[in-house]
C-alpha cells in the first residue's frame, strides 16, 4: 500500500466509470491476471498527454492496451502512437480493442522487443510511457531520451513497487533482487543530466521526467 486506505478509497469513489470498452478490458486483465495499469495513474498520463499537446507516443508494453488506449485517447486525430509487446497473444487482444475504439489509425501496435523497436524510432516524440520489465527500465530510458523533444516528458510505472522500494525491501511479491534494480534505476532516472525527473505515488509510482 502506498496510500492510506482511506485515501485509496475515496479515490475510487471519486473516479468516473469506465466507459464500456474500458470496462471490458479491465474485467479481462483481472480475469487473466494481466498486470494493467493503476486506473488513477492511466487517467494522470491521459491529462498530462493532453497538458503537453501530446502528438507522438512512444510506449513500452501494450498488455491488452489499457494504458494504450488512455494515452491515444489523448491524441488528435492526426496523432501517432507506437507501442511494443512481446507476448503475442496480449498484442492480438489489444488489436481487436483498438479496431473496436476505432483508434487502430492512431495506434502503430507491434509485437516486438521494445530495445529493438525503439533503436528503429525516429524522433521526436513528445511523451514517452515505459512499462516492460522491470528490469530493462534503464536500457529503454537510454534509448528513448535522445528521441524526446525538449520539454517532452517520460513516465515510468511500478517505481515505488507497493512502498517496496521506499522501505528497501522485498514486499507484495516484489523480490529483494527487484526492488534493488528499482532503486537504482530511480537513482539514474533522477540524476539523468537530459533530465528533470520526480517520482509521485500514484499508483504503483510513477516517474515523471521532463527533457531538458
Ligand atoms: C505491466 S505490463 C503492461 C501493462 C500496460 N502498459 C497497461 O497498463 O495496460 C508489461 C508488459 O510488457 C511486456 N514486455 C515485457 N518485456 C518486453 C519487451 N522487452 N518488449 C516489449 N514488451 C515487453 C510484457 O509482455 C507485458 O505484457
Amino acid at each position: 500500500m502506498i496510500v492510506t486506505d482511506a485515501v485509496r478509497s475515496y479515490l475510487a469513489e471519486t473516479r468516473p466509470d469506465p466507459d464500456a470498452l474500458l470496462a471490458e478490458m479491465q474485467e479481462r486483465g483481472a480475469r487473466d491476471k494481466v498486470p494493467i495499469l493503476d486506473p488513477q495513474a492511466a487517467t494522470l498520463l491521459h491529462v498530462l498527454a493532453r497538458a503537453i499537446g501530446a502528438r507522438r507516443i512512444v510506449e513500452v508494453g501494450t498488455a491488452i492496451g489499457v494504458s494504450t488506449l488512455h494515452l491515444a485517447r489523448a491524441l488528435p486525430d492526426d496523432g501517432e502512437l507506437i507501442s511494443f509487446e512481446i507476448d503475442r497473444e496480449r498484442h492480438t487482444a489489444a488489436q481487436s480493442y483498438f479496431s473496436r475504439a476505432r483508434l487502430a489509425a492512431k495506434v502503430d501496435l507491434r509485437l516486438q522487443d521494445a530495445a529493438e523497436g525503439i533503436a528503429e524510432l525516429t524522433g521526436p516524440f513528445d511523451l514517452a510511457f515505459l512499462d516492460g520489465l522491470k528490469a530493462e527500465y534503464t536500457g529503454h530510458l537510454d534509448l528513448i531520451v535522445p528521441l524526446m523533444r525538449p520539454g517532452g516528458l517520460i513516465a515510468v510505472d511500478n517505481v515505488l513497487m507497493s512502498g517496496a522500494v521506499a522501505e528497501g525491501r522485498p514486499i507484495d511479491g516484489w523480490s529483494g533482487d527487484r526492488v534493488a534494480t528499482a532503486r537504482a534505476f530511480n537513482d539514474h532516472l533522477l540524476s539523468h543530466p537530459d533530465l528533470l525527473g520526480t517520482i509521485t505515488p500514484v499508483g504503483d509510482g510513477i516517474a515523471l521526467a521532463v527533457r531538458r
